[in-house]
């Protein structure tokens, strides 16, 4: 193709999971607001082809999502094999789309297109959210220009490549949230009365889910007890469903298209700490329980929560010692008025909102683009 009649491309690999797609995502927005060209590449999925669906002003590619298994397991052969496959793939894709720089945004699935960006000469970035970044983008970060970390904390982490605390990203849909009153009757739920988001990350929390539901279910015993919204995960709506039994002012969801409804009804949140999520409480001021999946790798969500709790901005409580009881009274204090304006007012430290700039102005000087910045008269999304 020539690309000399083009605006500079960026290839963004954010497939897998939530935690890497929104925030690619955001990243596309704020290119192709810019003016550039943008190529995402997520895996076959269903949360990333939902995505492709919605998202259906940029081009989408679909490579193999790649996680790696232990390390002497028989299925190491076969992984490095795909790994080898995926990144002649990707060469193909890069070539075809006259990309100028790769942006990988975590897993395993970001290192080939990264490796196949490092062979054709071109710049390669990788962003990671968590405080305690994950193996596989340790490893990509050996083939980039740059790394963007979300946190401070995670800087440590990539000795001898130059990095950057750019923050995490957050998608447009959650720049603007519809009224408290549009999204409670989107819910059913009373705009008036005290309302909790539950959220167990892009995939669910079974233990979570049930603690909730029997905290703030139908067989809870406790008068005044807040309105729910429950994100149950797509595989555990029908039983959280029917655990917490129908009362009046709880809702289950399995997964949510709608996270600006859900997030406008909320007036705090019980959540696993990835740190997309995170993320996203931070930039919209709201106080939560961090409850970590147990089983991240490196116990990483504990360390994204403990940035969290060592701010003020939440509570941390381990799942396998946390009882109903104790979840009913740490909400309750987080409700309680001037509890939850100390917490927000943490939140609001935290925040980054203008993180997908930071990593554009990046990527951007690396490649001698500058653009129409979001808010200068950007153009619209035009990949
Ligand atoms: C189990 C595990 O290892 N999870 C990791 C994964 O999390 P996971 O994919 O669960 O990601 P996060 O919690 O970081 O983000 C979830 C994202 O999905 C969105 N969302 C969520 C639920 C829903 O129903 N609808 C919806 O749109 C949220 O708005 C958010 O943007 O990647 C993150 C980023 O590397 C890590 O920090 C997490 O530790």
């Amino acid at each position: 193709m020539d690309r000399s009649v083009c605006q500079p491309g960026l290839v963004i690999a954010c497939g897998g999971t939530g935690g890497h797609l929104f925030p690619g995502l955001a990243v596309a927005e704020e290119w192709s607001a810019r003016g550039g060209r943008v190529l995402l590449l997520v895996s076959e999925k269903k949360i990333d082809q939902e995505a492709s669906r919605k998202y259906d002003k940029f081009r989408f590619e679909t490579i193999p999502a790649l996680p790696k298994p232990a390390t002497f397991s028989p299925k190491m052969l076969p992984f490095v094999w795909n790994v080898l496959r995926t990144i002649g793939q990707c060469k193909e894709i890069l070539k075809d789309f006259g990309a100028d720089a790769v942006l990988g945004m975590g897993g395993f699935t970001s290192l080939p297109p990264v490796v196949a960006a490092k062979r054709m000469g071109l710049p390669a970035f990788v962003h990671d959210s968590n405080a305690l970044p994950g193996k596989a983008n340790r490893v990509t970060s050996r083939w980039c220009s740059e790394v963007f970390v979300g946190l401070e904390a995670a800087r440590k982490h990539f000795p001898g490549v130059k990095t950057v605390v750019t923050g995490t990203p957050v998608r447009d849909e959650l720049r603007s949230l519809p009224t408290r009153e549009d999204a409670a009757k989107e819910w059913g739920l009373d705009p008036a009365k005290p309302t909790i988001l539950v959220m167990g990350g892009s995939q669910g929390a079974r233990k979570l889910n049930s603690i909730v539901a029997e905290a703030f279910g139908a067989g809870a015993e406790h008068a005044d007890l807040p309105q729910v919204l429950h994100i149950a995960g797509p595989g555990d709506e029908e039983r959280v469903r029917s655990e917490a039994g129908g009362r009046e002012g709880y809702r289950v969801v399995g997964f949510c298209d709608q996270m600006p409804a859900a997030y406008a009804v909320a007036d705090a949140v019980v959540a696993r700490s990835g740190a997309s999520s995170m993320t996203e409480l931070a930039f919209l001021e709201l106080p939560s329980v961090l409850v970590p999946f147990p089983y991240a790798a490196d116990d990483h969500q504990t360390v994204n929560a403990r940035v969290f709790h060592d701010a003020g901005a939440a509570y941390l409580e381990t799942e396998s010692e946390l009882t109903s009881e104790e979840l009913i009274e740490r909400v309750g204090e987080m409700l309680e008025p001037g509890r939850r304006s100390d917490m927000v007012a943490a939140t609001r430290r935290l925040a980054v909102p203008d993180a997908a700039a930071a990593i554009c102005d990046a990527v951007g000087t690396t490649i001698g683009f500058e653009g129409t910045k979001k808010g200068e008269g950007g153009a619209e999304a035009s990949a």
